[in-house]
Parts: C-alpha cells; sequence; structure tokens
C-alpha cells in the first residue's frame, strides 16, 4: 500500500527536491530517494531507513514481509534506532535505568515522530537530517531533556548515519543505544562475521557471562551477543560482503533469534532467522555515555562494500 507524491505531511517542512519525494506506506510518511546512481526509503517514524541500495541492486537492509507501518508500532526490519536506552531497561546500568519510567525495550525513539531538518541533494549523494526532541512530551516515559539529530548520507559507495546527541538538560545524563541494522544473507549457515576475533563478549543466552570469541562468528541458531569491539566487521553471506564501519562505539551486538524466538516475535515470519541477521553498532553494556549539561556524542556507521571506504 503506498501512494507516491511530493506533497508533504502536515507536520513536515515542505520541501523541493529532485530525487527525495514524500510517500505513503500503510499509515506513515516515508521520504524515497530515486536517485541515478542509488534508491533509499526513510520513515519519519523512527528516523527508521527500511530501504538502501545502489541504482540495481536489492535491498542492502533485510525487511520483513510481515512488517507493519502503523502509528507507535516498530517497523520489523531495516536500521531501528534504539534511543535513549538499548534493550530492556532492567539490564542497563542504574544511572540509565532511573530515568526510565516505562518498561518497553530500545527506547521510544523508534515509535516516536522525528521531524526532517533538512534534505540536501547532488550529483553524487542525497543528505537527510531529522531531529527528535526528547522533552516533557515523554515525561510519562523517561526522565531528561536531550536531543537526537540523525544524518544519512547515500551514495553509491553505501550509506553513512551519525546520530548525535545533545543532553538539554542541567544534570549529566546516561544513556545507552544502538543503530540496529537488519542485514539479509541468502542462508544464515553459511554466513559469518570476520573482525569480532579478539574481543570478548557478553552472552546474554548463557545468563550474561563472558565469552572470547575465538575467529570468525558463525550462527547456528539463536545468538545474542553483546561484544565489547567498536572494530570495523565485515559480513560475509554466501551472495555478498559487506562491511559495517562504527564510529562513537566500543560496543557490538550480534543478533538471530533462531528458530524458537523466531515464531515468538512480532511481525517476524517463522523462517525469516535463515535469512537474516543484526550487526548493531552501539553504546551497550559498560559502553553507556554520560553527557554534561550541553555535551555531545556521535555515534556512527558507514555500511558499504567490503574494499570501499567512504
Ligand atoms: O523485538 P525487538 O524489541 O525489536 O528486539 C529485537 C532484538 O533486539 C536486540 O538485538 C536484542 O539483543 C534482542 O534480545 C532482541 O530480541
Amino acid at each position: 500500500m503506498s501512494d507516491s507524491s511530493s506533497r508533504p505531511p502536515a507536520t513536515a517542512t515542505p520541501g523541493h527536491w529532485s530525487f527525495t519525494r514524500w510517500n505513503t506506506v500503510g499509515q506513515l510518511e516515508a521520504l524515497e530517494v530515486n536517485h541515478p546512481l542509488f534508491r533509499a526509503v526513510l520513515f519519519l517514524q523512527g528516523a527508521q531507513l527500511t530501504h538502501f541500495a545502489p541504482a540495481d541492486e536489492r535491498n542492502w537492509l533485510w525487511m520483513s514481509e510481515l512488517a507493519r507501518f502503523q502509528p507507535g508500532r516498530a517497523i520489523r526490519g531495516g536500521m531501528p534506532v534504539c534511543w535513549p536506552w538499548f534493550g530492556i531497561p532492567a539490564r542497563n546500568a542504574p544511572e540509565i535505568r532511573k530515568r526510565i519510567l516505562r518498561d518497553t525495550p530500545h527506547g521510544f525513539a523508534r515509535t516516536s515522530l522525528w521531524r526532517l531538518e533538512d534534505v540536501r541533494e547532488s550529483a553524487h549523494e542525497v543528505e537527510i537530517s531529522l531531529s527528535l526532541h526528547a522533552n516533557d512530551e515523554f515525561a510519562a516515559v523517561w526522565h531528561g531533556h536531550a536531543m537526537a539529530l540523525i544524518t544519512f548520507s547515500f551514495s553509491v559507495r553505501g550509506c553513512q548515519v551519525g546520530l548525535t546527541t545533545t543532553n538539554l538538560g542541567r544534570d549529566p545524563l546516561a544513556f545507552s543505544q544502538a543503530l540496529h541494522t537488519y542485514l539479509p544473507t541468502e542462508d544464515i549457515v553459511r554466513t559469518r562475521i570476520l573482525g569480532l576475533g579478539s574481543s570478548q563478549y557478553i552472552d546474554t543466552l548463557q545468563g550474561w557471562q563472558y565469552v572470547n570469541q575465538e575467529g570468525p562468528v558463525y550462527f547456528d541458531g539463536e545468538v545474542d551477543r553483546i561484544y565489547e569491539a567498536g572494530e570495523p566487521v565485515s559480513l560475509v553471506t554466501p551472495g555478498n560482503k559487506r562491511i559495517l564501519n562504527p564510529v562513537g562505539s566500543d560496543s557490538t551486538v550480534v543478533w538471530n533469534p533462531g528458530p524458537e524466538k523466531a515464531k515468538r516475535l512480532s511481525d517476524f515470519p517463522e523462517s525469516g532467522w535463515q535469512k537474516m541477521l543484526c550487526i548493531e553498532t552501539a553504546n551497550a553494556a559498560s559502553d553507556y555515555r554520560v553527557l554534561n549539561e550541553g555535551q555531545s556524542h556521535t555515534l556512527g556507521l558507514f555500511l558499504g562494500r567490503k574494499g570501499k571506504r567512504p
């Protein structure tokens, strides 16, 4: 269900662009970028990217065929923004937990309406910025005052994302977060991640104990790990090689629900776990951040082809 037009939704700043237009998908507004060199789809809800690919290539992001596009409902797939906390509140540091008033995972940014700040287009690149002002409007959910500004830069080389958090409150702000990238694979058991080989991880499925990673990460069933590493990683699937270079991150979450959890997940096909995985560029577990009044921190990533740099 999609209605393409260049008419902005009532809440958005109008703009005149060559490659970017408004599109309604289900009940949500999205910006659709159809540049001669690449295509992208970015939702105002959650500032969630659901599609990025160079022209004539398939989506570099995995999207659930059961995803629903409804106000207040997390979109299953693409690149959800987990902010201002990652994971379940109970597993966050006390300074983060004390600000959380509703027991929902991954914060409220992914289900909130972001504001379009800017669209900048050129012959080689399109940049889109959106903001979320977390103030009294979120007082029932979270106690704090902060601004999130996210910028996506799309080019034929790949997709760059920068999420800057600024503490607008007086007290120190502790927060955790992730750019929760869903990636496709042709076959999860023939998929591996390189670059995490000399780190340790928290295995959330084994009582949150620390485990040393040796060699590439392989998948054979459910995987849910927080690596204490912010190094560039490579994803090698039977058909593709991608790189994911983090910025401002010292933790990387690797997740695949496996066959049992797949049945319990919302908007997720039962066999979907065989065709996807998540590599989440994060500030999670002990890598959470604290900002004093007026300070900012940027978490970012570059998703590209292996062997090519931004
Ligand atoms: O179902 P969601 O709230 O979107 O969470 C999906 C997944 O996100 C992260 O990767 C967590 O580590 C997982 O434990 C969780 O299942």
